[in-house]
């Protein structure tokens, strides 16, 4: 079967007072029918990979790979019309804060059914209706009040849902979510991932779960790249991360919480809220 996205050999460098920097150094990899987390610290180049496959990465940044394709199609050959139809119809993206990917001026609704019907030509009833399911599909118990809300009523967790209902309106095949929980607090991020786990795997679609959280990646992803310095040290299977050999990655492994007392009581509030245990996904707020 076809990948649905094959990286090779990508760079991202940045020209710097002190000569080229190069944030992503030569990575590799493909992504099937799964949920792939890309993990390291701060600045290890995870973000820019995921922005370099959407062409998002702003001169005097520069992208360079023997290959990007999506379905088998190279992106780096794509004209940037025929990128714009690649963005958002073919790979979503969902960043860390969605403030920043809404239109604060325009009820969420209207922003939903705008995206659908720059998607696929249909009439206003229909793309209301359409934006509603979208709603409920995103666990809203009250679509009809968020879809009349402005982005700023809405709660973290609220706007987040909105935000990955935008981005499966086009039926897109790979979803590169940046952080996407990062800003909220534990409960609602669970509720959140397994919203957005429930959608990829029914729509047999392809997740980049970009995170900097090992324990989170480890649980939620099939495949966990682990990224050091721009280069991906290590490629594990998710559950079997603890038979890691890298020394970066047992590092990031060791430092997971431990159990003294305040880390104990962290441990319990996750267990409690682990996506795949609790069944009650609780709607609006
Ligand atoms: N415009 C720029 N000029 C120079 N260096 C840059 C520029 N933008 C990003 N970088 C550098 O590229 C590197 C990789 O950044 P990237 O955002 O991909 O890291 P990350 O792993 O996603 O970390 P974070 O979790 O902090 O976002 C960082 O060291 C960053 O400082």
């Amino acid at each position: 079967m076809m990948n649905l996205l094959d990286v090779e050999n990508l760079w991202v460098k940045f020209p710097t007072r002190n000569g080229v920097f190069d944030a992503v150094r030569g990575v590799s990899f493909t992504l099937g029918q799964e949920r792939l987390g890309i993990v390291g610290e701060s600045g290890s180049g995870k973000s820019m990979t995921g922005r370099a496959i959407l062409r998002l990465i702003r001169p005097p940044g520069q992208v360079t790979a023997e290959r990007i394709a999506v379905e088998g199609d190279d992106i780096m050959a794509m004209s940037e019309k025929e990128m714009r139809s690649v963005r958002g119809q073919r790979i979503s993206m969902v960043m860390q804060d969605p403030k920043f990917s809404l239109n604060p001026v325009m009820r969420v609704g209207d922003q939903i059914v705008e995206a659908y019907a720059i998607h696929a030509k249909s009439t206003k009833a229909d793309a209301k209706r359409k934006a509603m399911e979208m709603l409920e599909a995103v666990s809203i118990r009250d679509p009809e009040r968020v879809y009349r809300s402005y982005p700023h009523e809405l709660s973290g967790g609220m706007g987040q849902r909105v935000m990955i209902a935008m981005m499966m309106v086009p039926d897109p095949r790979i979803l590169i979510a940046d952080e996407p929980t990062s800003a909220l607090d534990v409960s609602v991020q669970t509720q959140v991932l397994r919203i957005m786990d429930k959608l990829v795997q029914e729509r047999g679609m392809g997740l980049i779960f970009i995170s900097h959280d090992l324990n989170l990646v480890s649980s939620f992803c099939d495949r966990v790249l682990i990224m050091y310095g721009g280069r991906i040290v290590e490629t594990c299977v998710a559950d079997k991360l603890h038979e890691a050999q890298h020394p970066y990655t047992r590092g990031l492994l060791n430092s997971l919480p431990r159990l003294d007392v305040k880390q104990e009581r962290l441990a319990v509030l996750e267990r409690d809220a682990t996506w795949r245990d609790t069944d009650s996904v609780s709607g609006a707020r």
